[in-house]
């Protein structure tokens, strides 16, 4: 499902070059459920971008059901992403103006999809998320794990083949983060989407099939 080969990121905007990924390997099958921990700063974040298809390696690839990223122009990136990926930030990025389903339906309009048949797809994923009595509340009327729930039913609207994660229960709760751990589980057992969830959060980490390291610019199994 993904494979990253000799995956290399090198920041050159500062006074020295920083290689924070440097030949990395990586593999993750459909379905599974893959958790990164690393230290502050060892380059989560840098690793999900080129994941995402947000950020380009200065070295190697990024190959998601056998299409290289590098392959892709700007404009076929988009609609790649749009197509394959769902992305879930710790700020959820909701748009402040739209209702929460407007909000899920978006990668579905922005697809070329009608609104009304979108906003129905978008309804159907918050019920599922246990949202569905809030879709008509804007973001700013909702509390920080009800947002983060939006986030993930707007990341899994398009059925996605991969969802990445960067900190999907940092600023949550203990409580709010357990039913978010129990969401992930239901939608494992039963959709074929791979998750990559990057985390400082053990207890979410241990839920996944498997957690990788990152440390001096390589993955190592934990
Ligand atoms: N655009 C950039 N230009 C230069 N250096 C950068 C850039 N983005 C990140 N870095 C540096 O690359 C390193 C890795 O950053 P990254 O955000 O990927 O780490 P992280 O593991 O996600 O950290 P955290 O857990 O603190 O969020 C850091 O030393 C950071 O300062």
């Amino acid at each position: 499902m993904l494979d990253c080969r000799g995956l290399t990121r090198v920041y050159s905007e500062g006074p020295q070059d920083l290689t924070v990924l440097d030949s990395l390997e990586m593999t993750v099958h459909a379905g599974e459920r893959v958790a990164v921990v690393g230290s502050s700063g060892s380059g989560k974040t840098t690793l999900l971008n080129l994941l995402g298809g947000v950020d380009r390696p200065t070295a190697g690839e990024v190959v998601i059901g056998g299409q290289s990223l590098a392959g892709l122009n700007e404009a076929a990136l988009g609609r790649f992403r749009n197509r394959y990926i769902g992305f879930v930030y710790q700020f959820h990025h909701l748009l402040a103006e739209f209702t929460a389903a407007e909000n899920v339906a978006l990668p579905l309009i922005i697809r070329g999809e009608k609104r009304g048949p979108a906003v129905e797809r978008a309804r159907a994923l918050l019920e599922r998320v246990g949202m569905a009595p809030r879709g008509e509340h804007k973001p700013g009327e909702l509390s920080g794990g009800e947002r983060q729930r939006v986030a993930i039913a707007r990341a899994l609207v398009t059925d996605p083949s991969l969802v990445l994660m960067d900190e999907p229960t940092g600023n949550l709760d203990q409580t709010t983060a357990g039913s978010i751990l129990a969401m992930m589980d239901e939608l494992a057992a039963t959709t074929d989407c791979a998750f990559v969830v990057v985390t400082h959060d053990l207890s979410l980490a241990a839920h996944q099939d498997r957690t990788l390291k990152l440390d001096k610019g390589r993955l190592s199994a934990v």
